[in-house]
């Protein structure tokens, strides 16, 4: 029997740590162990220290997870909580994402300084914005818009708003409301007008391969519709090289036995789109996301991603 805490890694974000609690919190129900069981390790990132310049610009995904991933190597951590979104395609040999927790609201929130809704927003206005994603998607719905880059922590962003030096910016609602914060939302952009990033509001784990103890504990948490809807979105992201550098969106959700999917991958300037609808087998997550990958990939030709590098 398990004596020791469970080591569990974060980075030290508010947003991280709320999802670590979460991941924590829920392991304490299924299993009806104490707190003490658990001990929270936060670790720095590179991602974290570097503040100034988009996460396009310095390399992309593994920023954030190189450390706690070095340290679930080394058995120094049990498991790390992650943003699904965050990660990589491909993770280094010997780890998984072994569970997923039931997923979040997936919508972008738009939040407005002066106006509720980013169709209300006066020509010429500003929005700030460093994903690639929301600022192709912006483009392309308000081309005259101006978009301008901005990082740093949601207070940060808020503090910017109020100072007047934007006129709205958007956050992941799910993140908002891990943080107790969805009342600064203006406005959830649905679905079909603001396609989300693949996997965004789904919370995953991740851990050793064949570490069954580790598997055994998490087993309970896991969350059959989200691990099938990310897996398809995520095979779909891998089918398009997708990184920090690709604008690329996707969106599935599972119905009894089948699931059904969205993607998209635009031009970062928003001047050109192009979507896909589609619908499957659950038990074929994978194969249907790499196969709508694949399928956009062919009908944008290969032009359409030269200016993504
Ligand atoms: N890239 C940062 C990040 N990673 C995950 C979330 C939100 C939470 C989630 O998608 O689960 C955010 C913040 C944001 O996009 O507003």
């Amino acid at each position: 029997m398990q004596t020791k805490p469970y080591r569990i890694g974060t980075r030290g974000s508010p947003l991280a740590l709320a999802q670590a609690y979460e991941a924590r919190d829920r392991l304490m129900q299924a299993h009806s162990l104490p707190q003490e069981m658990f001990e929270i390790v936060v670790l720095s990132t590179k991602g974290d220290r570097i503040t100034d310049r988009p996460l396009s610009a310095i390399g992309g995904k593994g920023l954030f997870t190189e450390e706690l991933e070095a340290q679930l190597l080394s058995g120094e951590l049990d498991f790390a909580v992650h943003s699904s979104k965050d990660m990589p395609t491909v993770l280094p040999a010997g780890l998984t994402l072994s569970t997923f927790l039931p997923r979040a609201d997936p919508r972008d929130a738009f939040i407005g300084g002066k106006v509720d809704k980013l169709s209300e927003l006066p020509e010429g206005a500003v929005v700030g914005s460093s994903s690639l994603r929301r600022q192709a998607l912006i483009r392309r719905l308000r081309p005259d818009i101006e978009v301008v880059m901005f990082r740093g922590s949601v207070q940060t962003r808020l503090n910017k708003l109020k100072e007047g030096q934007v006129d709205g910016t958007f956050l992941a609602n799910a993140g908002l409301m891990r943080l107790g914060m969805d009342d600064v939302a203006t406005e959830v952009l649905s679905v079909r007008d603001f396609l989300p990033a693949p996997a965004q509001g789904a919370i995953c784990i991740e851990q050793r391969e064949n570490d069954s103890r580790i598997s055994d504990l998490l087993a309970p948490v896991n969350d059959r519709d989200t691990v099938d809807a990310v897996a398809c979105e995520r095979a779909f992201l891998a089918a398009l090289d997708g990184s920090c550098r690709t604008p690329i969106a996707a969106y599935a959700r599972c119905f009894n036995e089948r699931l059904s999917f969205s993607g998209m991958i635009l031009k970062p300037d928003g001047s050109k789109a192009f979507d896909i609808a589609t619908d499957g087998m659950r038990t074929e997550a994978v194969k249907l996301g790499k196969w709508a990958g694949d399928k956009l990939r062919e009908r944008a030709g290969s032009g359409f991603f030269e200016d993504w590098s």
